[in-house]
This record gives structure tokens, C-alpha cells and sequence, in this order.
């Protein structure tokens, strides 16, 4: 049987790079920034228009009726994002919005594919490193075309763990983040970091550059993409409860094995996030 999903996976594949040289061109100009839900909910005309050109391309290419979109700056305007069983492509056009607006050059464009409800291929390109990550079910992860794996890492005292603070400025939720941080610090890990972007921080995961990394709060655009080369890296995705990961759920823990993710489970405190499909 012919493969089905190998040419949208490669358009997806060059329309990243499209993407990424419109942000790093953009990057040099002014930067318009706007906010959506508060004050450090940052969005620019750079996400806006990156978003249009990529749903505008793969419209174009596969026609206007057949796939379906969850795209993060034309989501708000839809209402809850529902996964249908129809080929549905989940995009975040400019993740690392905040380091965009800043000059942090970690921000990557994450496009993802779903079918059935279930995700085929995922193409992170970490554009100012000008890498990109990418993996379809079944068929390893990639950066830059050199197969990727998670590390073997299965002692915590050994690790680095990836966790954000994301953009709730919630008293109550900014006091349980910091203090998972500080008993995760305490456990001891090797360190914890962060470089502002979901979809880049999976791939750290993926490429084992860290054992961990988990976040409450991200968006199914933040992650879908990432969810994928985890996996196809050899990794784990997972629920913050060590549940199965839900990619509407908001909440996510990737890491290289069950062993390292249990014992950071074990020191996360969940809050509650409203569900990106409203259920
Ligand atoms: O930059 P965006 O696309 O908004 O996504 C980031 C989100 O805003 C932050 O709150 C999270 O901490 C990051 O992990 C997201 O990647
Ligand atoms: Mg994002």
C-alpha cells in the first residue's frame, strides 16, 4: 500500500523552513507584540502571519476540504479544540513567543499531523539554531536527517530535568510550581532547565540533552509535534500523574524511561487547567 502520509510529512518538513527564515527575517525587524489571556501572554503579527502562510500552503497543496487545522493564534477565535478522526494538522506557528519578543534564541515552529484521532508525524524546527527535528510514527526520530535517541540515563542523581513556569500568574499556581521546582532541585537532579519552548524543550528530551522534562499549563500545539519524536526517540510521554498523556489535557511529562519519570512525578503538585476541548 502506497504511503500515505509521507507527503504531507515531507511538506511539513519544508514549510517549517519557510517559516523559520520568515521568524529570523522578522526577528531583525520591529517586533509588534500584543497579549491574549494576561499581561505576559505574548503574541506578535509574526505569529499571526506564520500561521497564515503555513495553513495557507498546506491548503493549497491538499486542498481546502480534506484536512482540518488546531492552529494556536486561529484557535481562540474557533472556540474548544476538538480532535475529529479527519486528518487534522495541530500548529504553533512561533513557540517561544516570549523569547521571540526578547532575542532568547530558542524558537521553533511545531507542526504536527493527527489521523484518527492519533498523531502520524511530528517537525519541530528550532529556527535560530536552524535545526529540525522530526519523526513519524513508527519510523525513529530525526535532527537534521541523523537519527536521535533518548538517553539511558535511569539514576535521578544523575539527571537534568527541563520544567517552565509558563505564562499563570495565579499566586497560588506560581507557589506549587516553585515548590515542585525546589524538591525537584532537593531530590538532587544534576539541574534544571528551560529554554522557553515546549516543542525545543521535547526535543532536548528526544536527543538526550535532558531526562525530563513536564509542564501544566502548555497548549496541544505546544506539545503535539514534540509528542511524537519523543516516542520515536525511544522516550516516554505520560500524564503529570504517570496516567496516559492526553494531548488536551494541558499537562505532560516526557522523558527518556518510566523510571526517571515516575521519580519526578512523584514531586509534582498538580494544579487545574482548563482543558483545551472545553470537556
Ligand atoms: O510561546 P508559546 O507558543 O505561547 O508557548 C509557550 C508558552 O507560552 C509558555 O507558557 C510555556 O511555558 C512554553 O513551554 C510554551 O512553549
Ligand atoms: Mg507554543
Amino acid at each position: 500500500m502506497a504511503d500515505e502520509w509521507q507527503d504531507p510529512y515531507d511538506f511539513a518538513v519544508e514549510v517549517a523552513k519557510i517559516a523559520g527564515k520568515i521568524i529570523r527575517r522578522a526577528a531583525e525587524e520591529e517586533i509588534k507584540v500584543n497579549t491574549k489571556s494576561c499581561t505576559v501572554d505574548l503574541v506578535t503579527a509574526t505569529d499571526v502571519r506564520v500561521e497564515k502562510i503555513i495553513i495557507g500552503a498546506i491548503k493549497e497543496k491538499f486542498g481546502e476540504d480534506t484536512h482540518c487545522f488546531i492552529g494556536e493564534e486561529s484557535a481562540a477565535a474557533k472556540g474548544p479544540s476538538v480532535l475529529t478522526d479527519k486528518p487534522t494538522w495541530i500548529i504553533d506557528p512561533v513557540d517561544g513567543t516570549t523569547n521571540f519578543v526578547h532575542g532568547f534564541p530558542f524558537v521553533a515552529v511545531s507542526i504536527a499531523f493527527a489521523v484518527n484521532k492519533e498523531l502520524e508525524f511530528g517537525v519541530v524546527y528550532s529556527c535560530f539554531e536552524d535545526k529540525l527535528y522530526k519523526a513519524r510514527k513508527g519510523k525513529g526520530a530525526y535532527c537534521d536527517d541523523e537519527k536521535i535517541e533518548v538517553s539511558d540515563i535511569k539514576d535521578i542523581h544523575k539527571s537534568v530535568v527541563i520544567s517552565e513556569f509558563g505564562t499563570n500568574r495565579n499566586v497560588d499556581v506560581v507557589t506549587e510550581i516553585c515548590a515542585t521546582m525546589k524538591r525537584i532541585l532537593l531530590i538532587p537532579v544534576h539541574g534544571i532547565r528551560g529554554t522557553g519552548t515546549a516543542a525545543t524543550n521535547m526535543c532536548m528530551v528526544a536527543c538526550g540533552a535532558v531526562e525530563a522534562f513536564f509542564e501544566i499549563g502548555i497548549h496541544c500545539w505546544d506539545v503535539a509535534a514534540g509528542a511524537v519524536i519523543v516516542q520515536e526517540a525511544g522516550g516516554v510521554l505520560l500524564d503529570v500523574d504517570g496516567g496516559p498523556f492526553d494531548l488536551m489535557s494541558r499537562r505532560m511529562m516526557s522523558a527518556n524511561n518510566r523510571t526517571i519519570a515516575d521519580r519526578v512525578i512523584k514531586e509534582i503538585k498538580i494544579f487545574p487547567a482548563e482543558r483545551d476541548d472545553g470537556k
